[in-house]
């Protein structure tokens, strides 16, 4: 955390009658814009006043970098909040990226961009991250979190569109569909029907039954497919489909196994040599989950065997940055040997690329990232306790909404309830997370010469992690 941020000499008049602090998004944010006020009014609904504009610094200062094409839908919305955005069609290399990131307030990434505790330690500024997909195993979330950095994801506005592409690609392996396409395309006529099958009556084995795998099930179901699920918890079967006790059993009843598994240090390598050994003889591997989660070695020595009959894969250990001839031996040592095998269908990372899925996730995160800057709401977050406020009304004058983000030890609120003492605490809410905790506060009666000494008071106390004061 930097010093703190000194009131840049006299108060401000804006229109809304709020006091201009100072220009630093990392002590206070923009209120609300048009772009919630549906919302504002919903949630102040038993307020005659409407929802309060507060203005305390110049949006155009607070710098958004988004990263790996992000869909226009988050664009709009924050250029709507008018915030300074940066938007780049790749993601960036890590120096590139320490460059970039030591300006901004948020920024927004895909999968690619790997936001490591070397790379956020450059980022001064940075008070919340957008993950623009599902996973956030790209992102060191603790070391975020413990530095006051709020991290954002959308947790199933892409799933449909993963569980299509599987569906897909079961019945392109038992067709042989991507082999037969290909030599089409070098002009060859192969009219064949031996071990290319029907799907119906196939049993499909889904490893982690959560939003895509659950997906998945009903789609498969719906086509004459048996279902089989692993999954590390109980969960409710879809349909007809069956929770199986292990994933040895699992991957000795079926046809196809797909992988929807988040990656973790448990899930590397979870298909390797053995579990290959245990799984159906021509039966098919599919992974759209994360790259390291298949021993690809294993992989293409089963191929070449013939032991599995094909295999689907979209993600990889190591993938290129950007678009382009990148999948060579230099970014991953067996690609050599993986592409010659027959059956196997190549994608590149795209089982949520899809107009429906980025259009979504663009709304869901950009809208967080907004919630979260101009209010304070942590609601969606992955790294740090959830928490809200209702927006404060127009009529409530001389309010501050104080956002401090703390050690999880005893004590905190004591302290902070002493500095707030000479005003009226009208709502005060906080949550912990593992060692981080984070306290909301609306306080009244404050004028802006209080504003900066609360601010300082609040800076000065030891479990500090970042504040920030909205008004
Ligand atoms: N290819 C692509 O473009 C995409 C890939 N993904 C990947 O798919 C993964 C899964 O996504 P969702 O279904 O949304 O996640 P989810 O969190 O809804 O479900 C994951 C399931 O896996 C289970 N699980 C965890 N560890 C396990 C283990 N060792 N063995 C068996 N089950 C285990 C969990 O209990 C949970 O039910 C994401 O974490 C992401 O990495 C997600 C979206 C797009
Ligand atoms: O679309 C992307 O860039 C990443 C999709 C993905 O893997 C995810 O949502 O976890």
């Amino acid at each position: 955390m930097s010093s703190p941020v000194p009131v840049s000499g006299a108060v401000a008049e804006s229109s809304s009658n709020a006091v201009t602090l100072s220009t630093s998004p990392t002590i206070s944010a923009h209120s609300p814009g048009s772009y919630f006020g549906s919302m504002n009014r919903r949630l102040t609904s038993s307020f005659t006043a409407p929802p309060k504009t507060l203005k305390p610094f110049n949006t155009e200062d607070m710098k958004v970098l988004l990263l790996e094409n992000i869909n226009k839908t988050a664009i709009d919305i924050l250029n709507q909040q008018g915030y300074q955005v940066e938007v780049y069609k790749t993601s960036l290399d890590e120096e590139e990226l320490i460059e970039k990131i030591r300006d901004v307030h948020a920024i927004g990434i895909r999968s690619k961009t790997k936001l490591t505790a070397k790379v956020l330690r450059e980022a001064k500024n940075l008070v919340a991250i957008g993950c623009f997909c599902i996973g956030t195993n790209q992102v060191d979330l603790e070391y975020a979190a413990r530095h006051g950095i709020a991290v954002f994801n959308s947790p199933f506005s892409n799933s449909r569109s993963v569980a299509e592409l599987v569906i897909g690609e079961i019945i392109a392996l038992a067709r042989q569909l991507g082999d037969r396409s290909m030599e089409m395309h070098q002009n060859t006529w192969n009219k064949v029907s031996a071990k290319c099958w029907e799907i119906r009556g196939k049993t499909l084995g889904i490893v982690g039954y959560g939003h895509i795998g659950s997906q998945l099930s009903v789609l498969a179901e719906s086509m004459g497919m048996s279902v089989v699920y692993y999954d590390v918890v109980p969960l409710m079967a879809l349909g007809t489909a069956r929770q199986i006790s292990t994933l040895n059993e699992l991957l000795s009843v079926s046809d196809f196994v797909t992988l929807h598994v988040p990656q973790l240090p448990e899930t590397h390598n979870l298909i390797s040599g053995p579990q290959i050994a245990a799984m159906k003889e021509g039966a098919y591997l599919i992974n759209a989950s994360r790259g390291n989660v298949v021993d690809i070695r294993a992989l293409v020595n089963a191929l070449s065997s013939g032991k599995l009959g094909g295999a689907a894969l979209d993600v990889y250990p190591n993938e290129p940055a950007k678009n382009g001839p990148h999948f060579v031996e230099t970014l991953n040592s067996w690609i050599p040997e993986l592409v010659k095998q027959k059956n196997v269908i190549l994608t590149p990372h795209i089982g949520g690329s899809t107009e429906e899925a980025q259009s979504a996730i663009g709304v869901e995160v950009g809208t967080a990232l907004t919630k979260y800057i101009n209010e304070g709401s942590t609601i969606g977050a992955v790294n740090f306790p959830e928490l809200s406020l209702r927006p404060l009304s127009a009529d409530e004058e001389g309010h501050v909404r104080v956002l401090y983000i703390h050690s999880n030890v005893p004590g905190v609120l004591r302290t902070v309830n002493e500095i707030f003492a000479d005003h009226n605490i009208e709502k005060q809410y906080s949550e912990s997370r593992g060692e981080v905790a984070y306290m909301m506060a609306d306080i009244a009666d404050v004028t802006t010469s209080d504003i900066k000494t609360l601010y300082e008071q609040l800076y000065n106390t030891p479990f500090r992690i970042a504040i920030r004061l909205l008004y």
